[in-house]
């Protein structure tokens, strides 16, 4: 698939493009590109404190795809870095800046660094559905049960 990438006005251009680490990879990766006052020093995250991470880039995805921005399980998992609204929809018909939701969810502060990789994007075809209202559905083996309704283990 190929997708047309625009940088924002007050992007940084050094900042790498969206890249695939390995040639298996299904996600790649996405770079903080922070306002210019923040590249200096930084961003720093208190536990629990959640902001908009700018990433510099608007994209011009293919009708009928979406772009997903998911978290990184190293971040998760080291600092308790994750995304609020994980994954993020990026719609095909956006072309602003897409912006990542990032939440630590860690006990200590968490510093994110100008250019540093922060969250991946996976890209995935988009079924849409035309919504017609009826009196009954068609039964199943479920039925109406969920939530737990198959018991646990
Ligand atoms: O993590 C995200 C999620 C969304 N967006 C952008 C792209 C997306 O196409 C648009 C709208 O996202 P969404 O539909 O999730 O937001 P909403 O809260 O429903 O707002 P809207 O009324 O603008 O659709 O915001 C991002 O940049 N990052």
């Amino acid at each position: 698939m190929k997708i047309s990438v625009k940088r924002s006005e007050t992007a940084d251009p050094a900042v790498a493009l969206p890249e695939y680490e390995t040639p298996g990879a299904a996600g790649a990766d996405l770079r903080a590109n922070l306002a210019p006052d923040d590249r200096a020093a930084g961003l720093t995250l208190s536990p629990m404190e959640r902001a908009l991470i700018p990433l510099g880039l608007c994209v011009e995805l293919p009708q009928g795809t979406e772009m997903q921005v998911r978290p990184r399980s190293g971040l998760a998992l080291k600092h308790g870095l994750t995304l609020v609204n994980s994954p993020g929809t990026i719609d095909a018909d956006y072309r602003g800046e897409i912006g990542v939701l990032m939440v630590n969810l860690g006990t200590e502060p968490v510093h994110i660094a100008h250019g540093s990789r922060i969250a991946q994007a996976v890209f995935a075809s988009v079924a849409r559905a035309e919504f017609t209202e009826v009196e009954t559905l068609d039964a199943s083996e479920r039925g109406t049960g969920g939530f737990g309704s198959t018991g646990e283990g």
